[in-house]
């Protein structure tokens, strides 16, 4: 037998914060050890932090993220222990994103990134250059005050494998693995048994999945230890890093970190046997004519050995069955430990909510509270860096600290309903509810005052008076009054946001939080800069389909069950006036579902289809109920109000990331904002399909009456939670 003992990690790493970043590696260095783990993975560019963005182009970025690697070599960390350690390198004239190998003090191998994440989320090509020359590992001479510090004048740099006299080991980074040709797959002909990929992969729903299938892939008929290391945590973006650091043998998951955590870092550890791996080799003839013709790959050779042999001390991991979340689940702890980050990161003394008693607000005050549950959770747990955060921001005294989610809600969170004459008692019941049931600080007011001091004012300036349309008043004039409502929430809740602390003898600023949810962003159905226009919003990329699954989740495993009542009303924007014979409803206003917006979305991002293409594929997936112009009449109108409202995306509030298909236009969704909202040469084909399609409906007999029900109905709201959508990426 050839035992050995791996740790990999999750790390909470902020850009641009290296002595938090060096922290946190020193911290899971020494975790590693005392397991008595012979090698150390850690995430993807986790000196610096994965999202410094064009930080990375600073050279000050690069150097710094060398004194810091030069205080761990010499702080003696490295001493017995081999860590891959990732950092920005300027090679010549190119900078590389780089896995620096290191053991006992000295730098053994730097390994720069061969295949760069460059879309969705990723634009590593503008940062980095992918190292090209693969059968070559170059001579790299370290910078001078490195180089005199360790007494190393150069290392081999490049791609390759480090082989040691008792097994061989190599880096695959992040993206590397889910490209066409892997390197793991030719690393394997070669002899490698250990695989390290450091990673910096944002949470998405339902992703873990895909994740772990490659690795389960790359392992299960190859053989091979494959080790995945992944930050953990808000560092400094809208993505949240969602760790799974995790060790898979031979396509069994035999050690896995958490998802979600507030914990800054967590070591994996698992011990293996590489004889395994093997005796697994061995047996697939396949896989032994492979390697007997490889392409061969350069190799470091290191004296040295990192296994044990057989011995009762050292048990062995086994397989375990692999933990994922539901996607309501990953609804509360994703966005809630990256609030938790942005709040004790950015200095302010909470959140501020405006909340109406509709799903999407309620949906995130239920998010907030959930943090508060995980904080308490994690201070009873022995966190003592989470411990100390709660402390600051709840301004606790004399050795006091959370210990109720309730009373820590109550000193960091104000939620404030603000009536005006088109609100409902219901709405307002609600939000008291909730509040009361989360414990935050929660204020009712009414706009009415403020709303008609507008409106006078106006008068006093054009002599004239707006009118709601059910009072014989145009568009405009309906439209004017409901953003003024609208408008002047975002106001006043700032100046909550900035006062209320003052009133209560409390020092700093609170965040204020948006509510507004995918499918209206991409509709457009929400007034720009109204109350959604906030410092951060945790649900900006969620559909209100996932939404309304997770308002019914959180009432039971929350504990928040007013939110049953709140999901299975009506959505309303209360901003018109309620008549007996006329009351504002959400799907009524847009002129299309939630659950038809949702497809919208996804065909337009995720399959990448115009308006034509759009129109196709529906008159698939909806023609047995509707005929090509009812089809082609939804698909005009949604591309028309999409085009109308894109100018809103500019000035979203910045929000998490979750869905492959948010129409975030700063960093996600790149598209114009100013269109011809007519679309006249896209629409014309359309008509001219539905013209030559002579009202055919689809053939009924093809699809099945379930399978009608799944694509019309509720086929694209939340599915099995680990289904991951293979063509919304990785
Ligand atoms: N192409 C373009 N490029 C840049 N800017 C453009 C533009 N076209 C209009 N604009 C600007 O945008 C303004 C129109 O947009 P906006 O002010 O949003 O106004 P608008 O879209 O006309 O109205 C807001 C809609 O959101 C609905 N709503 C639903 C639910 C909740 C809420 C809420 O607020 O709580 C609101 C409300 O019922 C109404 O139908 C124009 O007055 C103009 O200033
Ligand atoms: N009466 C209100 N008091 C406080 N905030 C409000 C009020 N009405 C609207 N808002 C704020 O404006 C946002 C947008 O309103 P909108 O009606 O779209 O959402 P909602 O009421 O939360 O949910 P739903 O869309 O399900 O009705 C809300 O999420 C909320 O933050
Ligand atoms: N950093 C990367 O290479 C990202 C790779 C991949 N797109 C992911 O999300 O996991």
């Amino acid at each position: 037998m050839r035992l050995l003992k791996v740790a990999t990690c999750n790390l909470n790493q902020w850009a641009m914060d290296f002595d938090c970043n060096v922290k946190n590696i020193k911290e899971s260095i020494a975790s590693a050890k005392a397991a008595g783990a012979v090698i150390r993975l850690g995430p993807e560019l986790e000196i610096t932090g994965y999202g410094c963005e064009d930080h990375f182009l600073e050279l000050d970025t690069v150097s710094h993220a060398w004194e810091c690697l030069k205080d761990i070599l010499l702080g003696g960390w490295t001493d017995g222990i081999l860590c891959s350690i990732g950092m920005p390198i300027i090679k010549g004239s190119e900078r590389y994103n780089c896995q620096v190998l290191c053991l006992n003090g000295k730098i053994i191998m730097i390994r720069p990134k061969m295949w760069l994440a460059n879309d969705g989320n990723y634009r590593e090509l503008r940062w980095f250059t992918a190292w090209k020359q693969k059968d070559l590992l170059m001579d790299f001479q370290l910078p001078i005050e490195i180089s005199v510090a360790l007494s190393q004048k150069s290392v081999p740099f490049g791609y390759g494998y480090i082989q040691f006299l008792d097994t061989a080991v190599a880096a695959e980074v992040c993206e590397e693995l889910f490209t066409p040709i892997p390197p793991h797959t030719e690393l394997a002909l070669n002899g490698v048994e250990v695989f390290m990929n450091a990673s910096g992969s944002h949470h998405q729903l339902r992703k873990l999945d895909l994740r772990l299938r490659a690795f389960i892939g790359a392992t299960h008929t190859r053989g091979g230890v494959y080790m995945y290391s992944n930050h953990q945590g808000c560092d400094g973006g809208r993505l949240y890093y969602d760790g799974c650091s995790c060790v898979v043998v031979n396509g069994d998951v035999v050690a896995q970190g958490s998802q979600f955590s507030l914990t800054d870092v967590e070591v994996v550890v698992a011990q293996v046997d590489l004889d395994a791996v093997a005796s697994l080799r061995g047996s697939i003839s396949s896989f032994q004519e492979q390697a007997s013709c490889k392409t061969i790959v350069p190799s470091v050779a290191v004296p040295y050995t990192l296994c044990q042999s057989f011995n009762l001390q050292m048990f062995l991991s086994s397989p375990l069955k692999i933990k994922y979340h539901s996607p309501e689940e990953e609804i509360a702890f994703g966005p809630g430990c990256w609030l938790w980050d942005y709040l004790r990161r950015s200095g302010a003394s909470g959140f501020l909510l405006p909340l109406s008693g509709g799903a999407d607000s309620s949906s995130v005050a239920a998010i907030v509270g959930c943090m508060c549950q995980l904080v308490v959770k994690e201070i009873a747990n022995g966190d003592e860096q989470v411990k100390a955060d709660a402390i600051r921001i709840g301004n606790y005294a004399n050795g006091e600290f959370p210990t109720d989610s309730k009373e820590f809600a109550k000193r960091v969170f104000y939620t404030v309903y603000m009536g005006s004459e088109n609100s409902s008692e219901a709405t307002k019941m609600r939000a008291k509810a909730l509040a009361d049931e989360i414990g935050a600080w929660h204020l009712d007011v009414s706009i009415d005052g403020v709303v008609s001091a507008l409106l006078s004012l106006f008068q006093t300036l054009t002599g004239k008076r707006p009118r709601y349309k059910v009072d014989g008043g145009s568009n405009a004039e309906n439209l004017g009054l409901q953003n003024i409502q609208a408008r002047i929430r975002m106001v006043l809740a700032f100046m909550l946001a900035s006062l209320l602390p003052w009133v209560h003898n409390k020092a700093g600023f609170y965040l204020v939080l948006g509510s507004s949810n995918v499918d209206e962003g991409l509709r457009g159905y929400l007034t720009k800069y109204d109350c959604s226009s906030a410092d951060i919003n945790p649900i900006g990329s969620i559909s209100k389909q996932d939404l309304r699954a997770f308002l019914k989740w959180a009432a039971s495993h929350l504990g928040y069950l007013s939110l049953a009542e709140i999901e299975a009303a009506p959505p309303t924007a209360e901003l018109e006036p309620i008549r007996s014979n006329y009351s504002q409803l959400d799907e009524v206003d847009m002129g299309m579902t939630y659950e038809e917006l949702s497809v919208y979305g996804r065909l337009r991002k995720i399959f990448r289809c115009g308006p034509v293409s759009m129109f196709k594929n529906l008159c698939f997936k909806w023609g047995s109920n509707l005929t090509p112009s009812e089809v082609a009449e939804k698909v005009k109108h949604f591309f028309k109000y999409y085009s109308i409202n894109r100018h809103k995306m500019t000035v979203l509030t910045p929000s998490y990331h979750a869905e492959s298909y948010s129409p975030e236009d700063n960093r996600f969704d790149l598209r114009q904002f100013l269109y011809n909202a007519r679309w006249p040469y896209q629409f014309s084909k359309i008509d001219q399909l539905v013209h030559d399609l002579n009202g055919d409906k689809i053939a009924l007999g093809e699809l099945s009456e379930q399978k009608k029900a799944a694509d019309y109905g509720d086929g694209m709201g939340i599915v099995a939670a680990h289904s991951g959508d293979p063509s919304a990426g990785i």
